[in-house]
């Protein structure tokens, strides 16, 4: 690992007698960009929250860009932006006058010099005095980011931060996370969405306040033990319909003219592909389980009961 950013052991929130996060380390690389995944109420906003000295733990201890995170949280909050999912500027102040709101807030001494460059970057010089309410929901949201990249923090949290946005604007605000981390800013997202899931280079998978996977995002589908075949042929919703209650088949899902079908008990999986080769019908191809699949795994386990996805993890 490089630089470290954050270093965290043994984080423990309780909220009345819910012990909403339990017992969590984590270590994050400086310029990563870590998505943390779960069902809802799973404790991965409570987690950020306290990595990052935005919220003191009932026990345990960590550092976060070089300051302790609970007697230095002053200094770490002047590092970090936050973005969360709603859209969370005003919208009846201009483009300018949010930039410059949020600079103020941060008590930036060279303030219109640097909403004078943010304004510039967005591209939205001729615009800056148009009320910010009046913008698409792309443009919104490339403002949001701006906003909270004013002050230049080492730091950025997104919660599900492209939540409603179209797929082109999406992936222009993914590009410049990118961009961000190139220069060494390190990104926390929280998602329960795949497609942001997908854009991370590490994952962290919680449920119930408990870390369950956590590691590169391209190891996760071996660490979870996942398998999957594509079969393609004729009449596809059929064998869909057929492969469904199975159980032999974990998961079948239509990726166009494809099916994938996976699984994390490999010799029960093998066994349904024997038979279904046998039926000389359609082409059963294996291929690398990819993070859609793992993905998909990990949250349709998480809602159906605990024991689903915690095995697998272990
Ligand atoms: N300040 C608080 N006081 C009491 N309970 C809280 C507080 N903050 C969070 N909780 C509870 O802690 C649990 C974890 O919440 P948290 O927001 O961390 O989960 P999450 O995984 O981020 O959820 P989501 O994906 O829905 O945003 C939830 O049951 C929530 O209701």
């Amino acid at each position: 690992m490089g630089e470290v950013a954050i270093s965290v052991r043994g984080l423990t929130k309780v909220f009345g007698k819910a012990r909403v996060v339990d017992d969590f380390d984590m270590e994050v690389e400086r310029g990563a960009i870590y998505g943390f995944l779960g069902p809802n109420g799973s404790g991965k906003t409570t987690t950020i929250r306290m990595m990052c000295g935005l919220l003191t733990p009932d026990a345990g201890e960590g550092r976060c860009l070089g300051f302790d995170i609970v007697s230095q949280s002053r200094e770490i909050k002047k590092r970090v932006g936050y973005m969360t999912q709603r859209f969370s500027l005003y919208e009846d102040l201009t483009i300018r006058e949010n930039l410059d709101f949020t600079a103020r807030m941060f008590g930036m001494a060279n303030r219109k010099q640097r909403v004078d460059e943010a304004v510039r970057d967005l591209g939205l010089e001729g615009r800056a005095h148009q009320l910010a309410g009046t913008l698409s929901g792309g443009w919104k949201q490339r403002l949001a980011l701006a906003a909270c990249m004013i002050h230049d923090p080492e730091l950025l949290l997104l919660d599900e931060p492209t939540a409603g946005v179209d797929p082109k604007a999406r992936r222009d605000f993914w590009d410049e996370i990118r961009r961000l981390s190139a220069r060494g800013v390190t990104v926390l997202v929280s998602t329960h969405y795949m497609d942001e899931a997908i854009q991370c280079d590490h994952i962290a998978y919680i449920a119930y306040g408990k870390k369950l996977i956590d590691g590169r995002a391209r190891d996760i589908p071996n660490q979870i033990g996942i398998s999957t075949y594509v079969v393609t042929g004729p009449d596809l919703m059929a064998v869909q319909e057929r492969l469904d209650p199975d159980k032999r088949a974990g998961q079948v899902m239509r990726f166009g003219d494809k099916l994938h079908v996976s699984g994390t008990d490999r010799v029960a999986l093998d066994a349904l592909v024997k038979e279904e080769r046998a039926r000389g019908t359609h082409e059963w191809t294996e291929k690398d389980a990819g993070l859609e699949e793992a993905f998909i795994y990990l949250m349709a386990g998480a809602k159906d009961n605990f024991g689903g996805p915690v095995e697998a993890a272990q």
